[in-house]
């Protein structure tokens, strides 16, 4: 090859990581695009280098330690503060439901930030079929429902309040059924609100609160922010049939749907932010930074 072609071609491909980086930290879109991929990327990865270690144990819900060590560096890596505000509640002595909100796939940061000891997310089927993700997902005794098969999914969460006495778990449940990005929560399914009655076990409520001042898909925009996660009273199921669930269902949506809205109105623009180890987060400094901000809460 001719060598002014060859130098010519290495000062390119020298050149080409220079371009990411200074659309990195130039162009939002960019940085949003690079941030959510990486997010996903980290997940693949550390679902395939565990999972080997997990099948160790076999399919066992003690994974989930694994599960969770593997997702709580990304807090970091983002920039995103975490704050939990009474989590003393979730301190019970035997097992229950837990009910979270669903904005997006970011909730998994929440998620591992206050799932307790012995507690398993039910999960959409297709997760299943994310390859070594889906592994390390079945290792950890996540347990998969098919939405579309109703009677399949009753069946499944049968056995599950069965289990949840006998093997003394927990089950983390997005009542939502779906990612919602909204400002209200989407109305619930009912299939928690069966399991806890069906095993007669308290119910916890856990509200998240909104992404908007860091994450916007429609915006292209993630910045460093801060999380609230906060933890209701919980409510006794002891004594219910499922003639109680609509109505059970019903006012523990209302009770986060309240955490939610005030959770809402709060500003964390003037929290101390973590500086993300992924490079630039909030540009602090710039009027423009800000008010891009508070626009978008409107
Ligand atoms: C190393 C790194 C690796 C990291 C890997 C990443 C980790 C990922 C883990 C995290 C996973 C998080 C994934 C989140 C999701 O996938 S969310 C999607 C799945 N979740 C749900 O769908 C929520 C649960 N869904 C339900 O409970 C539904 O109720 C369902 C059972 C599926 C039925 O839904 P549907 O028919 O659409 O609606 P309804 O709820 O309105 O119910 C209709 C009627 O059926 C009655 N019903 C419901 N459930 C029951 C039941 N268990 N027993 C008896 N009857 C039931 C319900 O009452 C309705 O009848 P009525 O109207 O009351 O007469
Ligand atoms: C051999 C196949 C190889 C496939 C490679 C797959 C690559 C997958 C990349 C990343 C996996 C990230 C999985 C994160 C799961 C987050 C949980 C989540 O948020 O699920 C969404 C679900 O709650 C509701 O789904 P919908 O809103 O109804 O939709």
């Amino acid at each position: 090859m001719d060598p002014l072609l060859l130098l010519l071609l290495l000062h390119g491909l020298l050149l080409l990581p220079l371009a990411a980086l200074l659309l990195y930290r130039h162009s939002p879109p960019f940085q949003f695009l690079c941030k959510v991929a990486f997010f996903n990327c980290w997940i693949v990865a550390l679902a395939t280098l565990l999972s080997p270690v997990a099948a160790l144990r076999g399919r066992s819900v003690e994974n989930m330690r694994l599960l969770r060590a593997a997702l709580l560096p990304l807090k970091h890596l983002y920039g995103i503060r975490m704050r939990v505000r009474d989590s003393e509640l979730l301190r019970l002595p035997g097992p229950f439901v837990i009910v979270c909100n669903h904005q997006a796939s970011l909730d998994l940061m929440g998620m591992v930030e206050v799932i307790p000891e012995r507690c398993v997310p039910i999960a959409k089927r297709e997760l299943l079929y994310l390859g070594t993700v889906g592994w390390a997902c079945w290792l950890s005794g996540i347990i998969f429902i098919d939405r579309c098969r109703r009677d399949a999914a009753i069946e499944v969460i049968a056995r599950t309040a069965s289990a949840m006495r006998q093997e003394n778990l927990s089950v983390w449940v997005f009542p939502e059924g779906t990612r919602n990005p909204g400002k209200s929560m989407l109305p619930f399914k009912r299939g928690a609100f069966h399991l806890a009655v069906q095993a007669q076990v308290p119910i916890v409520p856990i509200v998240i609160s909104p992404y908007w001042d860091f994450f916007s898909p429609e915006e292209k925009r993630f910045t460093s922010g801060t999380c609230t996660i906060r933890v209701l009273p919980r409510v006794e199921t002891l004594g219910l049939s499922p003639k109680d669930v609509p109505k059970l269902t019903e006012s523990v949506r209302q009770a986060m749907a309240e955490a939610l809205a005030e959770m809402s109105m709060s500003d964390h623009r003037d929290q101390d932010m973590e500086q993300p180890l992924l490079g630039p987060g909030e540009d602090r400094g710039s009027p423009q930074g800000q008010g891009d901000t508070a626009r978008s809460r409107k």
